[in-house]
C-alpha cells in the first residue's frame, strides 16, 4: 500500500468556547491535491495552521510521509519547513521587503542544507524561479520591483526549492488581479504535474476547487459536514449546506457567503440544522454521523438518497 503523504487523526482545537475544530481526519496520498473549503469563519485556517504545527492543536496526530509531525527542528517559522512548502494568500508577506527575490528563495535551503556555497545557491534559485517562469533579471530584484503574480511566483519557487512532496496553499491566489489568477493557477497545475505534488489547498472559491483539486472536504462550524471526489460531491452534493455553497457561487474570484457559521453553537443535534430547509425533528435532537470515507455526507437526510 502506498503510504499517504499526508494523514491527519482526530484533530482538535478550541479557542475559549467557540469549537474552531470539532475532529478532523484526512489522508492526502501521494499527486493527489485535496482542498479544503467552507465560508468565513468554518475552521478551514485552524486546520491548515494546527497541520502545520503554526498553532498547537488540543488534541490529534499529524503525520507526514509516514512520519509523526512534531513540528520542531531547525526553522523558525512555517515557511521555512522542510516536511513541506507553504505558499498564503499575500505574498508581499510572505517575501523580506529588503532582500533580494533568489535570497529569498534559497532561504530554505540556507537552513536546512548547510554548506552550499554562494555560487550553488545562487544556480538553485536561477533554476528554481526558471521553472516558475521568472527569469534571471528578476532574482535581484527587492520584492516592491515586481507585481504580485511575479511575486506568487517567487513564493511558489521558494515553497519548492527543497522539493517537497507535500504543499498547502491557503488562498494562494485571491490577493491577485482575476487576469493573473490564472496564470499562477495554471502554473500550480503543471508543477503538480510535473512534480507528482500533493497539494492542501484552502478556499472560499469553488471554482479554483475544481481546477487545483481532485479531492473536497466541506467544513461548517469546525465540523466535516461532506467529502468526496470534486467531480462527484460538486455534480451531485448529498449535504444540504454544499448545495447551498454551490448555489451561491457567482463566478471565479468572489467570495461565496457573507454568513458566518457559528462554531461556539452548542444545542444538541445538527449544527447545520436552524440554516436548513430540509430540517426535521431528528436533525434537532441527534447528531449526524460526522462525513468519512471516501465520499460521505453527515446529513440525517441527504439530499438525493438514504442516509450514508
Ligand atoms: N486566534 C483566535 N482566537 C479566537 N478565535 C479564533 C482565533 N482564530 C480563529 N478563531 C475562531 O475560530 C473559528 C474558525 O476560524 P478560521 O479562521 O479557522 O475559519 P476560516 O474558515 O479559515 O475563516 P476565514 O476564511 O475567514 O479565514 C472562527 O469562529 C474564528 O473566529
Amino acid at each position: 500500500m502506498v503510504e499517504p503523504v499526508l494523514c491527519v487523526r482526530g484533530l482538535r482545537k478550541s479557542y475559549g468556547p467557540v469549537k474552531a475544530l470539532r475532529g478532523l481526519d484526512l489522508e492526502l496520498q501521494p499527486g493527489r491535491s485535496l482542498a479544503i473549503v467552507g465560508e468565513s469563519g468554518s475552521g478551514k485556517t485552524t486546520a491548515a495552521m494546527c497541520i502545520a504545527k503554526l498553532v498547537s492543536a488540543d488534541a490529534g496526530e499529524v503525520r507526514i510521509g509516514g512520519a509523526e509531525f512534531l513540528g520542531t527542528g531547525a526553522s523558525q517559522t512555517v515557511l521555512l519547513r522542510r516536511e513541506f512548502g507553504v505558499v498564503l494568500q499575500n505574498p508581499l508577506s510572505s517575501l523580506d521587503p529588503r532582500q533580494r527575490i533568489w535570497v529569498s528563495v534559497i532561504e530554505p535551503l540556507q537552513v536546512h542544507m548547510k554548506g552550499l556555497d554562494r555560487a550553488a545557491l545562487h544556480d538553485r534559485a536561477l533554476e528554481m524561479l526558471t521553472r516558475v517562469g521568472l527569469g534571471e533579471a528578476m532574482a535581484d530584484r527587492l520584492p516592491h520591483q515586481l507585481s504580485g503574480g511575479q511575486l506568487q511566483r517567487a513564493v511558489i519557487a521558494r515553497a519548492l526549492i527543497l522539493q517537497p512532496r507535500l504543499v498547502i496553499l491557503d488562498e494562494p491566489t485571491s490577493a491577485l488581479d482575476v487576469s493573473v489568477q490564472a496564470q499562477v493557477l495554471n502554473l500550480l497545475c503543471d508543477l503538480r504535474d510535473e512534480l507528482q505534488l500533493s497539494y492542501l489547498f484552502i478556499t472560499h472559491n469553488l471554482a479554483l476547487v475544481e481546477i487545483l483539486a481532485h479531492e473536497v472536504l466541506v467544513m461548517y462550524a469546525g465540523g466535516v459536514v461532506e467529502r468526496g471526489p470534486v467531480h462527484q460531491v460538486f455534480a451531485a452534493p448529498r449535504h444540504p449546506y454544499t448545495a447551498e455553497l454551490l448555489a451561491a457561487v457567482p463566478g471565479a474570484g468572489t467570495p461565496l457567503l457573507d454568513a458566518k457559521p457559528d462554531p461556539g453553537f452548542a444545542a444538541t443535534g445538527c449544527a447545520y440544522q436552524l440554516r436548513c430547509a430540509h430540517a426535521q425533528a431528528a436533525c434537532r435532537s441527534v447528531a449526524p454521523t460526522e462525513a468519512a470515507g471516501q465520499l460521505s455526507a453527515s446529513c440525517h437526510f441527504p439530499l438525493g438518497g438514504t442516509a450514508p
